[in-house]
């Protein structure tokens, strides 16, 4: 790494460091827990000190500077756009001291990536096809408001209770639109799919296979997640059926209504 590199690193480390707890922004948003840095943004769980609210805050990264910005921009004016139980509420955004901010609503609960991989809660093909035809139902709204979440993973699913929660629409983009590759990643410069429903089923693809692999003994998870399902996991024909349609191994649904019709046979039967 050359000088200039390094120092760079170092100057948005600095620039992007995260704000003490009980840092209050605009008067109205005191700061309770630095939640993570994500590839544009800074998120904190904070009290809304006029409502006695929990919200979560999300600052635009600094060292991302109008790139960033614009990022956030987009996510907000996504989730202006939905208005659903389980997707959380846009609250307001603001700038303040040059920063561009996002509130939105605080969901409890827990990822369904600690569920498996902190807690070792367990799913049967019932309860994962179950807990997946839910999630359709989020989903489908999605997708007639015209957007494509194109982020679905165990860590943007949570569960509250009885209650689940989709989360994490900074990547979500509009039918049809290009598909933008998470900033900073390897492909963000070469990728040029268009987003359709197709890329959320894909994902919903291997979002089932995690579920069906927590009941999976073994200390190599993830190698054989990407090898040999079709041995490693006992499941019916219509299981693997609609999992081969959804990876795209058999010619994939083109509408998410007829995943959804058989995900309905299967649990009818
Ligand atoms: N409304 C919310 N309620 C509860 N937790 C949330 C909410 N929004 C985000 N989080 C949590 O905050 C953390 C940071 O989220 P954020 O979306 O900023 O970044 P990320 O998902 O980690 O990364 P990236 O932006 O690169 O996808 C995540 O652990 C996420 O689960």
């Amino acid at each position: 790494m050359d000088v200039i590199e390094y120092l760079k690193g170092v100057y948005e480390a600095w620039i992007d460091y995260p704000k003490r707890e009980g840092t209050v922004i605009t008067d109205k948003y005191r700061i309770q827990q630095f939640l993570g840095l994500g590839s544009y943004g800074l998120t904190y769980i904070c009290m809304d000190v006029d409502s006695g609210q929990e919200v979560v805050l999300k600052q635009a990264k600094p060292s991302k500077g109008k790139v960033g910005r614009d990022l956030l921009y987009r996510e907000i004016g996504v989730l202006g756009r939905l208005s659903h139980p389980s997707i959380q509420r846009c609250l307001a955004s603001f700038e303040y001291k040059k920063q561009l901010y996002m509130v939105t609503e605080y969901v409890k609960g827990q990822t369904l990536e600690d569920l498996i991989f902190e807690r070792g809660e367990v799913f049967s093909e019932q309860e994962a096809l179950r807990f997946v035809r839910r999630l359709m139902e989020i989903l489908s709204y999605v997708h007639e408001q015209g957007l494509v979440h194109l982020d679905i993973r165990l860590p943007n699913v949570i569960l509250d209770g009885d209650q689940i929660h989709l989360i994490d629409f900074g990547l979500a983009s509009h039918l049809g639109e290009p598909i933008r590759a998470k900033f900073g990643s390897a492909e963000e410069t070469t990728h040029r799919e268009i987003a359709e429903t197709p890329n959320d089923l894909y994902a919903i693809g291997h979002f089932i296979l995690f579920m069906l692999y927590s009941g999976y003994n073994s200390d190599n998870f993830e190698v054989e997640l990407n090898s040999g399902w079709e041995d490693e996991l006992t499941v019916s024909p219509l299981t693997k059926h609609m999992l081969r349609k959804l990876l795209q191994i058999d010619p994939p649904y083109t509408d998410p209504q007829q995943f959804v019709r058989d995900l309905d046979h299967w649990l009818n039967q």
